[in-house]
């Protein structure tokens, strides 16, 4: 495990309950959770359907504002932003991979990491690199339609690195992808976190994959618990 006592925790919920809904419909979609994360740390998120995983990364990720409890950015309380300061915090701090890369279909890969770079104030990103980290050099004048499930997830990922985000918030990254682009993809993610000690936090329903994870976290009617550390770090 990669915990380091005396390091700020890249991600620190305490005591996050978040309700949604009104009056009868009102689900309590996260309920007392708590959680810290390490920089570098990789934890998977698993659980049933509807149990509140997306509902954390939401809040972790500063689209959801919980109804109480606190959530901090490398010490940084985050629950007083302003929504445009939310905003601009997650853009510079905060990166997001999808199911499926969501990528622009206009834009090559190389453009998909300028524009991200660009929307945070970066004009002169050298692209090139990052897609080198993720394998993907060769392709960067390719347009998402003329990549694979794989490669697209893989420049995804790039995308979601480039402002050098402390954290990384991953929604089901592998459910597009066969048994080997998964295993990659996910190994990928364990690089990178222990690479630029970005802390990532995946909700997936692939157990294959857990293997590669720091730990496990179970989430079960908006209350997670602690699967599993698993000793030595990520197996990435
Ligand atoms: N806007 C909303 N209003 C009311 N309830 C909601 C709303 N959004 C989600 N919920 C409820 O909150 C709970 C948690 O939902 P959430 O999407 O976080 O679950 P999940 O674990 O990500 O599910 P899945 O694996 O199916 O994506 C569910 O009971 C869901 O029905």
């Amino acid at each position: 495990m990669t915990t380091r006592p005396d390091a700020t925790p890249a991600l620190d919920l305490t005591d996050v309950v978040l309700e949604l809904g009104d009056g009868d419909a009102s689900v309590r979609a996260l309920d007392s959770v708590s959680l810290q994360l390490d920089p570098g740390e990789f934890a998977a998120v698993v659980g049933p359907s509807g149990s509140g995983k997306s509902s954390l990364l939401a809040v972790a990720g500063l689209l959801s504002r919980p109804t109480s409890g606190s959530v901090r950015l490398h010490g940084i309380d985050v629950g007083d932003l302003s929504p445009a300061a939310a905003a601009r915090f997650r853009l510079e701090n905060i990166g997001f991979v999808f199911q499926s890369g969501n990528l622009i279909p206009a834009l090559t890969a190389a453009d998909q990491l300028r524009l991200a770079a660009r929307l945070a104030g970066n004009r002169d990103l050298d692209p090139l690199p990052l897609l080198r980290a993720v394998g993907m050099e060769h392709r960067a004048g390719h347009r998402p339609g003329q990549l694979s499930g794989g490669e697209r997830q893989r420049v995804g990922i790039a995308r979601a690195l480039v402002n050098r985000p402390s954290l990384l918030l991953v929604d089901e990254p592998t459910a597009a992808l066969d048994r080997r682009r998964s295993e990659d993809v996910v190994q990928l993610l364990a690089e990178q976190a222990s690479a630029f000690g970005v802390a990532v936090l995946m909700v997936t329903h692939d157990q294959e994959v857990l293997r590669h994870c720091d730990r496990v976290l179970e989430m079960v009617d908006g209350r997670l618990g602690e699967l599993a550390v698993a000793e030595g770090g990520s197996a990435g």
